[in-house]
């Protein structure tokens, strides 16, 4: 049994009208503490299958295990989202913004502190517990996010496109923070993303899918010695033009 696995997943949305195919037999497997990446065209269904992966809605047909147990809407507890904005409060503290999901899961509130304070401390923001989002610039705001995600312990991260709308600079530190902390924290993720570097630079294997409908294209193992380094490092690496052009190849062939 593998940690997430993804089973005959076809999906269609439905309009009075017509029904529109978005996803056709989609299966893969995810191993406990990997880091992957999902790219494709614009259009392909990547989001929507994170969606069903999260159990925000249910596909037309086929399933969704997490260790074996069928993903539902009634059990997204067990996963975390990491978004293109941050979804902050903005008249709330950091502090509270990164325990709101304890709060909300009704978490004894003792825990809150220890937990807030060792996730601040993990992504490099110790002092900023009782400040305001509106004190902090946008990649910091992303760090906070990714607390807030931590600190209800999900099984899996599910990151749609989390640094799409930072600077470069910052892009590029939050890619190699992000990786770092969740190798600490030991946790599995998927990535959404239309950069292939980021893709290649932060996950083991790289999932290609084509459109019109979504199928599952390709798979892209990236080698070992990759993934030990950071993403910033990979793209320094001699090896990572090669894996680049192959998968640009690749998505160029699928129109
Ligand atoms: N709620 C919806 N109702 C009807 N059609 C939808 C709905 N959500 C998405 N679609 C359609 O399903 C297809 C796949 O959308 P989806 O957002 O999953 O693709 P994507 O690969 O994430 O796209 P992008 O890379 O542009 O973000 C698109 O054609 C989109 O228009």
């Amino acid at each position: 049994m593998e940690f997430l696995e993804v089973k005959n997943i076809h999906h269609s949305y439905f309009s009075k009208t017509q029904a529109k195919e978005v996803l056709r037999d989609i299966n893969l497997d995810i191993r406990e503490g990997e880091f992957v990446s999902f790219i494709g065209p614009s259009g392909c269904g990547k989001t929507t299958l994170l969606s069903i992966i999260a159990g925000l809605f249910s596909s037309t047909e086929g399933k969704v295990y997490i260790e074996g147990e069928e993903i539902s809407t009634h059990n997204q507890s067990l996963i975390g989202y990491m978004l293109q904005q941050d979804y902050l409060f903005p008249w709330k503290t950091i502090e509270e913004n990164v325990t709101i999901g304890l709060k909300i899961m009704e978490r004894s509130n003792k825990t809150h502190k220890v937990t807030a304070n060792a996730l601040l401390q993990e992504i490099g923001l110790p002092h900023v517990g009782n400040n305001y989002p509106r004190e902090l610039s946008g990649g910091m705001r992303q760090r906070v996010a990714l607390a807030r995600t931590l600190a209800v312990d999900p099984k899996i991260l599910l990151l749609d496109e989390p640094f799409s709308a930072l600077d470069y600079q910052s892009k590029l530190k939050l890619e190699d923070l992000v990786v770092e902390t969740l190798k600490a924290y030991q946790k599995t993720a998927v990535l959404v993303t239309h950069d292939i570097g980021e893709a290649i630079a932060m996950s083991e294997r790289v999932f290609l899918f084509s459109a019109n409908p979504g199928t599952l294209h390709k798979v892209f193992e990236i080698p070992t010695e990759l993934q030990e380094l950071s993403p910033f490092d990979v793209r320094q690496h001699p090896a990572y033009s090669d894996i680049f052009q192959n998968i640009w190849k690749e998505l160029e062939s699928l129109g």
